[in-house]
């Protein structure tokens, strides 16, 4: 194959759908699924994910730009890999999704909606990781990582998104996410519908989404905004040297979820609101019939703030900066 996202943004199955090189084989297994098996067997199986929403194309690209001299022989494998294209007939149009946002339907919450291609691309996403996790190796590491790009600008213009997770978080996972130069963590505290929670809760996988920039049409993009993901992700693959870590990124955990159950909901903030703008406490950010939406804690930040989505989703995320005290759980080395 030359040209996985042109093949998949075709709709039409590769003429071959397995082949090999001097460093790895591969396989097409549906579309905008493909696994890569290096020769040298490997200590780490990588999920790498993009697309998952159809109008977030600069990880698309970069994911692109990344594989194509794997395919092509020239470079390395040093991670059994398994690269999805999430929601390809969204990226066919352009838009995040075609009926049902995809990324709150893992962990079998597809059974809830009605027959919706979503629902129906969930479960098949769900198969291709147990059956990729399923060939691992007693001790492989496990990682997942998910790529996005947020609708609104944002504070941070590269952060991550952590599952909640009942274990504690791999030191060298935080490391190369420090390394990617996020600007931010952002840990959630509760279980969702995600393909980050999916992957850290029924598979235990180290996960996070990836958020890199505002979401742009194909060709708009500028990856430069994205070298250090890109140059980390990189050194991932093809077993390079990580860069140092300039900065450590700034943390922050979620406190409270709003959701917009129906045609009331009301959200006090204009399209202008960034991703990371504080609120102080007592400050009335949304409201729905009875329910209203304050500021609990002396200082909280929006996050993916949205009066759009549909009736039971979440509307938007208020979280709170970690002391490096309070930090969140990490794994001595040896965990
Ligand atoms: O900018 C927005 O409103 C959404 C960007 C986006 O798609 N974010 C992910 C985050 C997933 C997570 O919580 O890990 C999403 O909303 O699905
Ligand atoms: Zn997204």
């Amino acid at each position: 194959m030359q040209d996985f996202l042109q093949q998949t943004l075709s709709g039409q199955p590769p003429a071959q759908r397995q082949g090999s090189n001097a460093h790895l084989s591969w396989q097409w297994h549906d579309e905008g699924i493909l696994s890569l098996t290096p020769v040298q067997p490997a200590q780490q199986a990588l999920v790498l994910s993009a697309g998952i929403h159809g109008n977030e194309t600069a990880p698309v690209e970069m994911l692109n730009l990344l594989l194509s001299p794997l395919l092509r022989g020239e470079k390395p494998l040093a991670v059994r890999l398994l690269v999805i294209l999430g929601n390809p007939a969204a990226l066919r149009s352009g838009k995040r999704y075609q009926q049902y946002d995809i990324n709150r339907l893992f962990g079998g919450r597809w059974q809830q909606v009605a027959d919706v291609p979503e629902a129906q691309r969930a479960l098949r996403l769900e198969q291709a990781l147990e059956n990729f996790w399923r060939a691992c190796r007693e001790r492989e590491i496990r990682w997942h990582l998910d790529l996005h790009t947020a609708i609104r600008g944002s504070y941070h213009t590269r952060f991550g998104v952590l599952p909640l997770n009942t274990r504690p978080w791999p030191a060298a996972f935080l490391h190369w996410l420090a390394a990617a130069k996020l600007e931010a963590l952002v840990f959630h505290r509760a279980p969702g519908g995600t393909f980050t929670h999916y992957s850290c809760e029924h598979h235990d996988a180290a996960s996070c989404t990836l958020e890199l920039g505002k979401a742009l049409p194909f060709g708009r993009n500028d990856l430069s905004q994205f070298h250090g993901a890109q140059q980390a992700l990189a050194a991932l693959l093809y077993g390079e040297t990580l860069s140092a870590v300039q900065a450590r990124p700034r943390h922050y955990h979620v406190t409270q979820q709003i959701t917009r159950h129906g045609e009331e909901f009301v959200l006090h903030m204009g399209p202008e609101t960034l991703n990371f703008t504080a609120f102080p406490q007592g400050t009335l950010l949304a409201e729905e019939g009875e329910t209203r939406y304050y500021v609990q804690q002396a200082r909280e930040y929006v996050l993916f703030p949205n009066p759009q989505v549909a009736p039971g989703l979440r509307a938007g995320l208020m979280l709170v900066e970690e002391t490096a005290q309070q930090g969140s759980r990490v794994a001595s080395p040896a965990e």
